[in-house]
Parts: structure tokens; sequence; C-alpha cells
């Protein structure tokens, strides 16, 4: 879908992309870097709307250099920025944007109908755009990006500025891009830990490089670490304790007891050493007497591979969240 070749754009002070060379196929993948990583500029320049200082890329295997005009007919844009007219409706907006893709007025309206309803706008698609909530302003940019029926789409940052709740809507949204439409996704955050859920693949940039591309489940591979919760009985107020008491009578030692996980006290962490260590487990618990909640392989978190990208993480969604009154 996306080709990059030792990419480069350099403005006078600041080398905001450097080398870059990136292969991108089908399915929904998050480009990943901190605020000015170079993830804006990448994309205007996959646009064919800023030209590269070095290097080449390629867009549904059209070179940007020369046909920027064919990559955007055919792949949809959503800005970073608010750049929507405040005194026109969602649907006049779209209607506008469809007929500047080329589609003629009937089907331009018909596609426009659609689309804001697939993104989750009814009624208020007649009201004008100034009076939306946030959550609405980047719904109304997702459609004017689908309304063209693309085979790509560019997201720029489209979670942010939204609450919790807006966020796991946009995301899912997506995600059904991808499986209902089958348009792929090339989706940007700065936020690592979010794109888990919603892309096949994650590229993270910093400073313009490359910092490493590879699947999501890659990043997410399981560990061979054990996590288990029991419930409670009267002969065994304490399950847990009784389970790990049980388990180093039978010399399997269990370590850190779950800390920093939510209910810590309540499950155990060990090491799998093979089918053996789940069949003990399940003999152990039935012994005494015990329910087995759950027993699963922990997975790392994305934010996980890189050293101390998970606070900060934390810490920007907090500190967003706190900013939309969460
Ligand atoms: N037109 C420009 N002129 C000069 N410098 C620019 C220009 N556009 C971007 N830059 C610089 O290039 C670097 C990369 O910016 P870019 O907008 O691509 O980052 P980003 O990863 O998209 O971050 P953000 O999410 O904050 O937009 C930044 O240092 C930015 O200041």
């Amino acid at each position: 879908m996306i080709a990059t070749e030792s990419l480069s754009k350099r403005f006078p002070r600041v080398t905001a992309l450097d080398r870059l060379s990136v292969d991108i196929g089908p399915g929904v993948t998050g480009l990943v870097g901190a605020n000015g990583a170079g993830k804006s500029t990448l994309i205007k320049i996959l646009l064919g709307l800023s030209p590269a200082t070095e290097g080449r890329a390629e867009v549904l295997g059209l070179d940007v250099a020369t046909k920027g005009g064919a990559i955007r007919e055919r792949v949809g844009y959503m800005p970073e920025h608010d750049c929507l007219p405040p005194d026109v409706s969602a649907t006049e907006f779209v209607v506008h944007m469809a007929r500047m893709s080329g589609l003629p007025p009937t089907a331009a309206r018909e596609r426009t109908a659609d689309t804001l309803r697939h993104v989750g706008l009814y009624e208020e698609r007649y009201r004008p755009i100034g009076g939306y909530s946030t959550g609405m302003k980047q719904r109304v940019k997702l459609a004017q990006a689908l309304v063209h029926d693309p085979q790509l789409v560019f997201l720029d940052e489209p979670t942010n500025g939204l609450d919790p709740v807006g966020r796991d809507e946009m995301l899912g949204l997506i995600r059904r891009i991808h499986t209902e439409f089958g348009i792929s996704v090339l989706v940007t955050s700065h936020l690592l830990g979010e794109l888990e859920r919603t892309c096949d693949h994650v590229v993270v940039i910093d400073g313009g490089k490359l910092l490493r591309s590879s699947s999501t489940t890659d990043f997410t591979q399981a560990t061979a670490t054990l996590a288990i919760e029991v419930t409670d009985s009267d002969a065994h107020p304490d399950g847990t304790r009784a389970v790990r008491d049980a388990l180093h009578a039978r010399g399997v030692d269990t370590h850190n007891e779950g800390q920093g996980l939510p209910g810590a006290g309540h499950i155990l962490l060990l090491t799998a050493q093979g089918e053996e260590t789940y069949d003990l487990i399940r003999d152990v618990v039935a012994d005494l007497g015990l329910g087995l909640v759950r027993m699963e392989q922990r997975r790392h978190h994305i934010s996980e591979v890189f050293t101390g990208s998970d606070e900060h993480d934390s810490d920007e969604q907090r500190k967003e969240h706190a900013g939309h009154g969460g």
C-alpha cells in the first residue's frame, strides 16, 4: 500500500523525516510517535501535498512526486487540526467534499447520508458544524475522508481531544472501516497503548527516524507468565494463599503476587514450565475444593516494549482527560 525509501524532509531548522524506509501493507496500521516526530509531515508527503527533500515514496503503486492527484482520488485524508467551516451543516460540507472528489450530485448526496450515518451522525447532521462537540467534529472529518469510497485513508490523530468513551468509539469506528468496507487505514497517534486493540501493524517513528515496524502481535507477544485467580471457601478463607502454599509445597515458585495488577492480592503469577504446569494448577485448585476464576497467559502491552513509555502514556492520557472533565 505504502512504500518509502530513504525519505527525508528538511526544514531550515529541523529535519522532520530522516532517511525513513518503511513498507506498509493492507489492513489497519498505526503510525506512532511523540509530538513533532514527523507523522503529519509523512502524511503530507504521501498525499503529494509537500515534496520530500530526498528519497522516494509510493502510495498504491503511484509515485508521490508525480502522481499526487491520482493518489488523492484513491486516498481519504482526515487532517489533525480543526478545519471545518462553522456555518454550514455536516451534510452540506460532506456533499461539497464528495462533489470535489468528482461524484455526481445524486451520488454525492446518497454517499453523504450513508457515510454520516456510518460515523454515527443522525439528526444533528442538518445543524451548523459550529455548534458540534469535539467528538462530532471528528466524525465529520472522518466522514469527508470516506465519502468518495477510497482504497486507503490517512487519519491524523483522530482521537485527539476526545474523552475516554469518545476515544473508544472512534477506535471501534476505525477498526470497522477496514472490517466492513475493506478500506486500509494509516492512523497516527502519540499514544502507543491505544493502538494495540485497533491496529494489525504498528510503525514507530522518533525524530523522523524509523524506530520499529512490526505486527501488533509481535509487540504484544505472550509471555511465559501465567496469572491465576481462585475463589475463597469456608475451609480456605484466603484461597489465593492456600494455592500459593500448595504450589510451593510441590516446588513451584510464584512471583511478585501480581504487583501492579488490579486486585493484586488475589492474583498469583508464576512461570509456566509447559503443559504440566497447567495440569498441576488444575489439580491443586481442585484438591483444595476451590474454584478457578481464571488462568491466563499474560501478554506484553505495546507500551512496555519501550522503556518508560508506559508511564509517559498514562500521564499524557490523564492530562488529556483532565482537560475534558474526566
Ligand atoms: N512547515 C514547516 N516548517 C518548519 N518546520 C516544520 C513544518 N512542518 C513541520 N515542521 C517541524 O517538523 C517536525 C515534525 O513535525 P510534524 O508535524 O510532522 O510532527 P508530528 O509527529 O505530526 O507531530 P504533531 O502531532 O505534533 O503534529 C516538527 O519539529 C515541526 O516543528
